[in-house]
Parts: structure tokens; sequence; C-alpha cells
């Protein structure tokens, strides 16, 4: 299906104003484009440690929205452009010039799907839902994955080191415990690996449904999961129903300020002897959590893994 891109010229001052009435007009999937620089809270669910340098705000913003046959495109057009008039009267809206172009289909649910293809990693056959087990593949432990709306389809370096790390460190009968779970692969991956028990968390409430989703597709029972959305950092409900000195491993690929934070908690979750993997710090914060690590008396570094830029760090309690 086609789509008609129209973008408005205005000023990051009434952004948010035309944003609100193009809502009210019934058009969704608004896009913003300014250089406002994004606040700690901004950036909270987005999984970026660096920041690209946009430059300093000129106060200019592009805001972008897309009609598709559904839409009346004259009319609409024109109860935007009344809509810009009104929220000109009372904020500088910039020029408020529309320019109209043309883009492909927008199905942006959906379009990533073809560039996600069935790979390996390490004895591991790792494929979307939706496609064949490739010829050849036979001897390969096979996860089957739907990420949906949450993070985790395996093909992230960060993702690979975790999946190295339960490989090497889960044994037959263990109890793991997931921080950031996602669509569920690494727990998913502990309990191919022999784990006989799971407990995933997440802060993100789409990973709920993909979670359990994807542990139904791989034949994983609701005794063998468990999925908990909430903060172990800082919730104490969250930590009691995960429970103290209860897990052989614990694997966590977040970002490393968050790992930083989490290895200050996590330690009365695991047994003595227990590992803690982590992983989802970029090569630049390696040291921050090195330094992190050797200041925690309750764990020791005994494994440093890098693919590409991303460093997986492991530990063992003391
Ligand atoms: C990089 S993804 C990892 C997903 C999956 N485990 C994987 O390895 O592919 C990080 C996940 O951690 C979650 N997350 C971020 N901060 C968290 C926290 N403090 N506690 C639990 N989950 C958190 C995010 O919502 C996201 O699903």
């Amino acid at each position: 299906m086609k789509w008609k891109k129209f973008t408005i010229q205005t000023t990051t001052a009434a952004e948010d104003f035309i944003s609100e009435k193009l809502s009210e007009i019934g058009i969704e999937g608004i896009e913003i484009e300014d250089k406002v620089e994004l606040t700690a809270n901004d950036t909270k669910g987005m999984f970026i440690d660096v920041l690209p340098d946009l430059g300093p705000d000129d106060g200019e913003a592009l805001v972008s929205f897309y009609l598709d046959d559904t839409y009346d495109v004259p009319k609409t057009l024109a109860a935007v452009k009344m809509a810009l008039e009104e929220v000109a009267s009372f904020v500088n809206a910039g020029s408020c010039e529309i320019t109209a172009s043309e883009t492909e289909d927008k199905d942006w649910m959906n379009n990533w799907k073809q560039y996600f293809k069935p790979f390996v990693v390490d004895d591991l056959l790792i494929k979307p839902t939706w496609e064949e087990i490739p010829e050849g593949m036979e001897g390969k432990k096979l996860i089957q994955i739907d990420p949906g709306m949450a993070f985790g389809t395996g093909k992230h370096e960060t993702t690979q080191l975790c999946i190295a790390g339960i490989r090497k460190y889960v044994k037959p009968g263990d109890n793991v415990l997931d921080v950031g779970t996602g669509s569920g692969i690494l727990s998913i991956c502990a309990l191919l690996s022999g784990a006989s028990h799971v407990v995933g968390t997440d802060l993100d409430e789409n990973a709920i449904d993909a979670a359990h989703e994807n542990a139904q597709v791989n034949g994983i029972t609701s005794e063998q999961y468990k999925v908990l959305i909430g903060n172990l950092i800082d919730d104490q409900a969250i930590k009691d129903e995960v429970g103290y000195e209860a897990y052989d491993v614990v694997v966590a690929n977040i970002l490393a300020d968050v790992i930083i934070a989490l290895q200050e908690v996590v330690a009365v979750h695991v047994k003595h002897g227990g590992i803690f993997i982590t992983s989802g710090i970029i090569d630049m914060k390696e040291q921050a959590v090195m330094d992190a690590f050797a200041k925690n008396p309750e764990f020791e570094v005994i494994d440093v893994l890098h693919q590409g830029e991303w460093v997986s760090i492991v530990t063992r309690r003391k």
C-alpha cells in the first residue's frame, strides 16, 4: 500500500501542540524530528548507551504524518491547516509549510520480519516461528522466536554473548533468573541447556505476552517458566517474589548503567557459588562495570567475552 507522507516545517515550541491537534483530527503515527537533547527519562526504555550528536538545538522541528487510501486527503489536509492556524495564534509555529512525498507500504510492525532468517549460535538453531527449518540442521537444538514488540531475536551480539555464557555455565537442574527477559530467548536457551526452572523479569509489559508465547512454541510449560513485570533494582515486592539465595545462574542482558545498579542488589538472590552473566555492555563502559564489580565483595569476575563492540562479564558469587 502506498502512503502519502506530509511534513510540517515548524518549531520545537509548537511541535507538541501540533501533534496533539493531529491526534484530535484522527491522524496516528506522528513523527517529530528536532535537536532537543533527550533526558535520562526519555532514554529509559530505549536501549541506547551513546546518543547521536545532533548539534545545538536551533529551535526548528519537523512534524511528519502519514495518510493512506482510507483518508479523504484534501479534507484531512484542510483540517490540518486550520489546526496549524490555531496553534500559530498562541505560539510561534514557524512557517508551517507542508511538503508531501510518497512512501511505500509502512507496515512498521511487520516489515522487519523479512530480514529475520534462521541462524546458528553454537549448537543452537534459532529461527523465527514463521520460517521453515533449513536443510542440514537436524543435529541442532531448536529455538523458535517471535519477539513481537519485545527485544530479543537472538541476532544481537549481546544476546549471543549471553547464550555462550548460558551454554557454558547452566547445568542440569539449575534454577535460573533472567533479568530483562524480553522475548524470553535467554530463558528458553537456559531451559534447553538443562535448567529445571527459570524466572524472567522485565519492565516492559510487551515482554509478558512475547515471552509466554515463545515459551509455548518451544514446548515450555508454565511450571518451568514464570515472567514477572517489575524492577528488581528497587521494587521490594518483585525482590520478594523472585526469592532469595535461590538461583544457580542469573543472566542480565541490559545496559552497562543498569548492570552497575543491578550488581549492587542482585547478590541476595544468587546462591553462594552461583554465576552472574552480564551483557549489554558497550566496550567503552567495560571498565566502569569492571570497577563496580571490583568494589563489590560479593562477586569475583571469572570470564570476560567480547563480540564486536559488546562485552559480557561473568562473575561468581563468593
Ligand atoms: C537488551 S534487551 C534483552 C532481551 C533478551 N534478554 C535478549 O538477551 O535478547 C533488555 C531488556 O531488559 C529490560 N529491562 C531494562 N531495564 C530493566 C530492569 N531494571 N529490570 C528488568 N528488565 C529491564 C528491557 O525492557 C528489555 O526487554
